[in-house]
């Protein structure tokens, strides 16, 4: 078991001023203790991009139509999106998981596709259940076997991202339900909901919690979670069991954390958290979890992003530990 001490006590041993590198220290000691190793390596790593679609949008929580989740996975597909030019330009692999959306992809999928959908879409959790627990187990599986497909293809380093339209309403009831903050801060505008949109998706939330009587079983979350957001749950916790680090992405990815850690507590032990999403509830879950994001751009896109904008700060800190002399190496 490799303690915070272990690492700061290589950090200080290294050929530089103890401390000298601020921030990034820290980050190599959150960096050594997720990968239990004092010479963590960020490379090889991958992206998989889980995609569904929910019920929810029916009520009018989000300006845009299920179809942007099917017309950005294509996007994605086509190597045309924000995600897949920052994992390009990171050295990141791709893969996109179909965990339920409403339309599927036009084919001709590429090798990097997994068609698996469990159901086109959540139902509207405002009106029962989102999804059975047989979808809640089968969308968790899904995760569990993209995370253990990659630590057996050699992935050092796993980023879950997502991509469904309505998605932050359930990320909000999450949050309200596992990280104690209220409806109003737990709702935020997601992907752009004006003022009065915003207002009557916190009502939702705060009803679909409410009727959950304070309960965060597994059937509680089943009730208002999405396709995506447990089948990360499971990517996370596979990725734990196997002690391989994961960082996470934004609010919707945090939600999906939050699941883990309540399902499977330690997953978090090999989590970091990439970014502060413009959510107003993203700074309480992460708490929750104990983590302190990296960056702090305002960024709210999902799909991964502000992970893989945060990478190369991971990559930073890991040379570190991994390339740098001892100062008694060098006669210091
Ligand atoms: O994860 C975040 O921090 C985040 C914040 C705002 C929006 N999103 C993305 O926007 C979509 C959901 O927004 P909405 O308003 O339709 O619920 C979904 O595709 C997410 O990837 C994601
Ligand atoms: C265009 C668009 C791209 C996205 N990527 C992730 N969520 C998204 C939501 C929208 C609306």
């Amino acid at each position: 078991m490799i303690t915070r001490d272990d690492v700061q006590a290589r950090l200080d041993a290294l050929a530089k001023p103890v401390g000298s590198l601020g921030r990034l220290e820290a980050l190599a000691v959150e960096l050594a203790l997720a990968s239990q190793s004092l010479t963590p390596l960020t490379r090889p790593r991958r992206l998989v991009l889980f995609a569904a679609d929910h019920g929810v949008v029916a009520q009018g929580v989000t300006p845009w139509p299920s179809a942007v989740t099917t017309a950005m996975v294509e996007t994605i597909l086509g190597g045309k999106a924000s995600s897949t030019a920052l994992a390009t330009v990171h050295d990141v692999d791709v893969r996109v998981v179909n965990a339920g959306m409403i339309q599927p992809p036009r084919g001709p999928w590429p090798a990097h596709f997994n068609a698996a959908a469990i159901a086109p879409g959540t139902v509207d959790l405002s009106c029962g259940p989102s999804m059975t627990l047989d979808q809640f187990d089968t969308a968790w599986a899904l995760g569990e076997v993209e995370a253990q497909q990659a630590i057996e293809a050699g992935q050092r380093l796993l980023i879950a991202g997502e991509m469904g339209i309505g998605n932050t309403t359930a990320a909000a009831c999450l949050t309200h339900a596992l990280a104690g903050i209220d409806a109003d801060t737990a709702t935020g505008s997601g992907a752009g909901a004006d003022a009065a949109m915003r207002i009557i998706k916190r009502d939702i939330v705060a009803a679909a919690v409410a009727s959950l009587g304070g309960r965060t079983d597994k059937a509680a979350l089943a009730a208002i979670a999405g396709f995506e957001i447990v089948a990360m749950a499971g990517f996370y916790a596979q990725a734990a069991r196997q002690g391989v680090p994961v960082l996470l992405d934004g609010y919707v990815t945090t939600a999906a954390a939050l699941i883990a850690e309540r399902l499977c507590p330690g997953t978090r032990t090999v989590m970091i958290a990439g970014h502060l999403s413009a959510e107003p509830g993203h700074r309480a879950a992460l708490a929750q979890l104990g983590l302190t994001p990296v960056l702090e751009w305002q960024m709210r896109l999902g799909e991964g992003s502000g992970a893989l904008v945060a990478l190369p700060l991971l990559d930073s800190a890991g040379a570190l530990l991994c390339d740098v002399a001892r100062l008694s190496d060098i006669g210091g």
